[in-house]
């Protein structure tokens, strides 16, 4: 009877229970089997209102209510992650992502350091620099080029020069042995989470691709810390490099020495980061260019406005970012169209009250991001691309809490400063040297996609053209 009906002690769910049916055993968990996460939770939450999912016995309370959001993410019960989070550890391995909230609060607190505004102004001619190689490769790209691969390519470029000041000149190399075991680690544990049948330590042991993932972990292990043997020899020998940017292992690494930090913790926060920045920022990148490609009047607004903050050939630097707000209002409305994080999830450690309800203790929270950007009541005409809705006075009339890419509360994202100046730069960069070109009529022509990162679930239509 326990299996086959919600648990006695959530009763008070039953009245918000989705529409699609409850079915013994799997609750609706069976959605994921035929669909991808992205489309199971449409098919969920098609009322487009807050509503409870059921893992059998087991209930996720999810939302796009922005005042909901409010409450929940700045509630000091619902600073941990889903439980399922422990299927991604062995990538993780105890890093900020995914730790328990009493370790985390310690571990944020050190991290935010390395994510101050002089330190990101600092990485800025990074980002430009890379930009640059990718506006040469976009030369050569035919309409068979996968534009997810070539945006990550650029991402993972510039996060390896920034976070541990090695040049791997990912962009131009065809195969790079440490991307290829970061990628593939990141791939199965992925491919994991979303599948039950493997979430039994033994059946994903003998019948999943346990052995090969902790090859991916162990290889990735061993060269960042490799590369941090020889930072802390550069250190040891006053040969850092002081005058442009520190990378952020660098920053780490001098922590460590201070506050007495384990160097593995070191390795394994850099390659959270990796995982978090590179491909979050890669389809945005994606989304955005092909946003513009779709409208060529805002397009030219943007290049109008990149022309006249930096000119024709300056280089992009810290001091233009602030002022390039027409290019940011564009880079946020594609993240409410496209927010490449289309959910996250929490478990509560005990009672939320969120007005109409009590959230009871022991239960996963979805915050439903991509809904609640498509939520008529905050964003009416919400599939229409229009950047003006980012004019401060639209903004301030808005719910503080109806746009959230970057999620909210105290566990937001750490890099969301960081992604918004590389993005910046990097649209700035494109659109000074391409008109870009798309045949979408509108953004629900794109069938889009997730295994935890949003994408469409064909390669984009896009061209680009050389401006000069
Ligand atoms: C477009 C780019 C990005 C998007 C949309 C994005 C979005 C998010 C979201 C939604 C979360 C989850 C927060 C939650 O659970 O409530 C998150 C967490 C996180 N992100 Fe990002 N992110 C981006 C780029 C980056 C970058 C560039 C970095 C690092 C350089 C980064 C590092 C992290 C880390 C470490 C966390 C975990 C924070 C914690 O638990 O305290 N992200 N991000």
């Amino acid at each position: 009877f326990y299996l086959l009906k919600p648990d006695k002690k959530f009763e008070c769910l039953k009245p918000y229970t989705a529409t699609p049916a409850y079915v013994p055993l799997l609750g609706h968990s069976y959605t994921l089997i035929t669909n991808n996460i992205f489309k199971a939770i449409e098919i969920i939450t098609s009322k487009n209102k807050p509503c409870v999912m059921w893992e059998g016995p087991k209930p996720l309370y999810a939302t796009n209510d922005a005042e909901e959001l409010k409450i929940i993410l700045n509630h000091p019960n619902a600073l941990n992650k889903l439980t399922k989070f422990r299927f991604l550890e062995e990538v993780f391995q105890g890093s900020i992502i995914g730790i328990e909230a009493s370790i985390w609060r310690k571990n944020r607190k050190k991290l935010s350091k390395a994510f101050h505004q002089n330190i990101l102004d600092s990485f800025v001619y990074i980002f430009y620099e890379r930009s640059l190689i990718l506006v040469d490769i976009l030369k050569n790209v035919t309409s068979t080029t996968d534009f997810y691969d070539l945006f990550q390519k650029f991402t993972m470029d510039s996060f390896l020069v920034a976070n541990t000041g090695v040049d791997k000149q990912v962009q131009r190399e065809n195969y790079i042995e440490i991307v290829d075991y970061l990628l593939r680690g990141q791939a199965i544990a992925i491919d994991r989470f979303f599948k039950p049948h493997f979430w039994n330590d033994t059946v994903f042991k003998y019948f999943g691709r346990s052995s090969e993932l902790t090859k991916c972990v162990k290889e990735t292990t061993d060269y960042l810390s490799e590369v941090l043997n020889q930072r802390q020899h550069l250190k040891d020998n006053g040969d850092f490099n002081e005058t442009r940017m520190k990378p952020i292992m660098d920053l780490l690494l001098e922590m460590n020495e201070l506050e007495d930090i384990d160097k593995s913790y070191v390795i394994n926060e850099v390659r959270t980061f990796f995982y978090a920045a590179t491909d979050t920022s890669a389809h945005t990148v994606a989304f955005t260019c092909t946003l513009l490609g779709m409208h060529p009047e805002i397009q030219e607004k943007v290049y109008e406005e990149v022309i006249n903050v930096v000119g024709k050939d300056s280089p992009i630097t810290s001091k233009d970012l602030p002022n390039l707000k027409y290019t940011e209002m564009v880079v946020n409305e594609s993240l409410r169209l496209f927010p490449v994080v289309p959910f996250v999830g929490r478990f509560t450690t005990g009672e939320i009250d969120i007005g109409r309800l009590v959230l009871p203790k022991g239960i996963e929270i979805g915050v439903l991001i991509f809904q609640l950007h498509r939520n008529e009541k905050y964003f009416p005409d919400p599939s229409k691309f229009d950047p003006d809705r980012f004019l401060p006075e639209e903004v301030a009339k808005r719910h503080p809490y109806s746009f959230l890419p970057f999620s909210g509360g105290p566990r937001n994202c750490i890099g969301w400063k960081y992604a918004m100046m590389m993005l910046k730069t990097s649209m700035a960069t494109i659109v000074r040297n391409y008109k870009m070109h798309s045949n979408y009529k509108s953004t629900e022509e794109m069938e889009l996609e997730s295994h935890i990162i949003l994408r469409t679930s064909h390669n984009l239509d896009l061209t680009f053209t050389p401006r000069y």
